[in-house]
């Protein structure tokens, strides 16, 4: 059986002598670096490491292990520290209205194994894509928008639990959540906006960018925030568009676009490289 890897990821406020500081505990601990990344954010003050190592000892070999083994520096530099396995797969649930191409890619690039994840499930305010959710053996989740919106999304949240989802994909699903339902997934929620932001926020992004005349068009992943298509951004893409192009030429061109963009954030996002730093992101590509 192969040694399993580990993925340290660090955030605290910047000082000398953090990545000293922590490989040499990690050395002390026969951990054998094979990836490391840092950066301090001069404005904030803040610094970001993501380390992926394996063991090499007797001593050390558990997570608990090297936790133990990082305490100290943990408590000497006051670190927001979080150790996974690189092998642990992420628990995702999706949630989409009616456009199913990122939902698509999604579910396509996860059972070819391009994706570290486990869809636990996909939930919709429309049964469009139940039959698709169920060809890939996935439960599917009729959460319709009634009268009662904070009922919905307390039926939203309860699914996110009870199957353990440690990430919400909002693969074009096209409700706006509340601010108490953005708060218990802060961080945890990542949406595809259809337009290159900070441009054309909100609905029909295609049309507002074809009216303006733009020469490209683009999606944006951002995590998901109380203030509408405002979340701290993880990935972007562009393609140029011409002239002689209609906002529904546009919106075809975009969803590969969008499709693309997501499922690397949902990547990136799941191997622990996006680390959140105030309203914007640090990611270790
Ligand atoms: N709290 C947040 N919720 C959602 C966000 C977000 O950034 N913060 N992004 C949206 C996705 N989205 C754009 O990317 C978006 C979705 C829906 C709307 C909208 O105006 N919806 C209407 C209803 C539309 C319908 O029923 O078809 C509305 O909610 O009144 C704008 C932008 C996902 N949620």
């Amino acid at each position: 059986m192969s040694t399993p890897h580990f993925i340290l990821t660090i955030r605290c406020q910047d000082a000398v002598g953090i990545v000293a500081a922590v490989a040499s505990a990690l050395a002390a601990a026969d951990a054998f670096i094979t990836e490391s990344s840092h950066y301090g954010d001069e404005e904030t003050g803040l610094f970001f490491m993501r380390t992926v190592f394996r063991p090499t000892g007797a001593h050390f070999q558990s997570r608990d292990d090297f936790l133990t083994a990082l305490a100290p520096v943990r408590q000497r530099f006051g670190m927001d520290l979080n150790l996974h396995r690189r092998d642990r797969r992420m628990k995702v649930l999706i949630a989409v209205s009616k456009p199913g191409h990122c939902l698509n890619h999604l579910l396509h690039q996860w059972q070819s194994g391009e994706l570290p994840i486990d869809v636990v499930g996909v939930l919709s305010n429309h049964r469009d894509h139940q039959r698709l959710t169920e060809w890939y053996g996935i439960p599917f989740h009729f959460l319709p928008m009634g009268a009662d919106k904070p009922e919905q999304e307390a039926a939203l949240f309860a699914v996110f639990e009870q199957t353990g989802a440690e990430l919400l994909v909002l693969a074009r699903y096209m409700q706006v959540l509340s601010d108490d339902l953005c708060q218990k997934l802060a961080g945890r929620a990542i949406n595809i906006h259809h337009s290159f932001l900070p441009s054309f926020k909100g609905a029909k992004p295609y049309h507002q960018a074809h009216a303006r005349g733009v020469k490209v068009v683009g999606a944006t992943a951002h995590y998901v925030t109380k203030d509408l298509d405002e979340g701290p951004i993880i990935e972007q893409e562009t393609e140029r568009v011409a002239h002689n192009q209609s906002a529904q030429t546009l919106a075809r061109i975009g969803k590969d676009i969008e499709s693309v963009v997501l499922t690397r954030a949902v990547r990136w996002h799941a191997e622990h490289r996006v680390m959140l730093n105030g309203l914007r992101t640090v990611v270790f590509y």
